[in-house]
């Protein structure tokens, strides 16, 4: 396997397909036809979502792993299932391919693509492949399923619901920055950050058990909490306080914030891609919830109140400041 030329097209798709299923019981036709044949579970509702990872954009090849990369193709879709209290069950997968790369480098990818689909039980039932002039394209598109009583939107939250986010902001994008300068393997902190950005854990189980729980609002952090808690503000037509003393830092990221010279809650306000969850919730049922699971990797942030609030950020020193839906965006270089 030397090259893309030796193999062509369909060479490449008869070595990508294998052990591509983890349910057989769901799909009667996969990878090979026009069309994948799925099997919907009766009475559940069906969630597609699609996201794009573009070379130089999403990723640089010289700071990620082909697998590493595979890995977060499917975990950042995963993550958008979760946000909806969904279960993934069926992906398809396009790439874009320069002339150039190793055959190797399309089978890594598939390898880390394969992983972390086996670990949520996802089938990967098709996709496209085709040639691209100028850098690798990754584009996956996630199907899941929901019981339509735990069905979560971003539009319900109620003023005087809890806002709650899963595990801690902020890693992902100190550890964009320290893979970017380099030499980040001097540093003990370093790991935890460069993982959480490289491969994300989408959180399908917490996403499922709050949506249960009935969770009013619920959206992913891709784009920082600030973009996200706006997106639930402006979607529920209510308003939202957060604290900035209650959001949950990991240890090495203050660390790290230190050695970059930037203050943690800027990475966690603003940075995105921690793929964790932010949630509204009725206060009696998130104590519920948390006596229910006391070991929950769940932080409250802060309240839903009236619209007329806006969406604001109490700062440690009690001062109330506009929280702007700054964070990333494609189009739009912020400062
Ligand atoms: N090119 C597009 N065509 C149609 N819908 C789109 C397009 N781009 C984004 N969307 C939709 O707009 C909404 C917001 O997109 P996005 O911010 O990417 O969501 P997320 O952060 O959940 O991935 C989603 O419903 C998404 O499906
Ligand atoms: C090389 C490189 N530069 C910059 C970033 C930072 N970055 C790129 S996209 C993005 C936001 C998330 O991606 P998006 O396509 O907006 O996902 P969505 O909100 O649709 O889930 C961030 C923080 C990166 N991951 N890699
Ligand atoms: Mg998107
Ligand atoms: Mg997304
Ligand atoms: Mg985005």
């Amino acid at each position: 396997m030397n090259s893309l030329k030796e193999l062509g097209e369909f060479g490449l798709i008869d070595v990508l397909k294998q052990d591509t299923i983890n349910d057989h019981s769901s799909v009667v036709v996969g990878i090979g036809d026009d069309a994948a044949v799925l099997l919907p579970t009766p009475k559940q509702l069906q969630l597609l979502t699609t996201d794009m990872l573009v070379e130089s954009v999403h990723f640089d090849l010289t700071t990620t792993t082909p697998w590493q990369l595979g890995y977060k193709a499917i975990a950042v879709n995963l993550s958008d299932i979760a946000a909806m209290g969904g279960a993934p069950r069926h992906a398809v997968v396009s790439v874009a391919l320069p002339h150039s790369t190793p055959p190797d480098l399309v089978v890594n990818l598939y390898k880390g693509m394969k992983e972390i689909c086996h670990e949520f039980c996802v089938n990967i039932v098709g996709g496209d492949t085709v040639s691209s002039p100028h850098g690798l394209v990754i584009n996956v598109a996630v199907t899941g399923e929901v019981e339509p009583a735990n069905l979560v939107r971003r539009s319900g939250a109620q003023p005087g619901d809890v806002v709650v986010v899963t595990g801690n902001l902020g890693s992902s994008a100190a550890g964009l920055e320290l893979l970017t300068a380099g030499q980040w393997e001097d540093y003990d902190f370093a790991w935890p950050l460069v993982t959480a950005h490289l491969t994300p854990r989408p959180q399908v189980k917490l996403g499922q058990l709050v949506a249960a729980a009935g969770a009013t609002s619920m959206d992913d952090i891709s784009d920082g909490i600030a973009s996200e808690a706006n997106e639930i503000a402006s979607a529920s037509q209510v308003g939202i306080r957060l604290y900035a003393g209650q959001i949950p830092l990991a240890a090495e990221l203050k660390e790290a914030a230190a050695k970059l010279g930037k203050t943690p809650l800027d990475y966690a306000l603003y940075g995105g891609e921690d793929f964790q969850l932010v949630f509204t919730m009725e206060p009696g049922k998130y104590a519920a919830l948390l006596a229910a699971n006391p070991e929950l990797p769940v932080t409250k942030v802060g309240e839903v109140v009236d619209a007329g609030e806006g969406v604001t950020l109490v700062d440690q020193a009690g001062q109330v400041q506009t929280l702007k839906a700054r964070g990333y965006n494609h189009f739009r270089q912020e400062d």
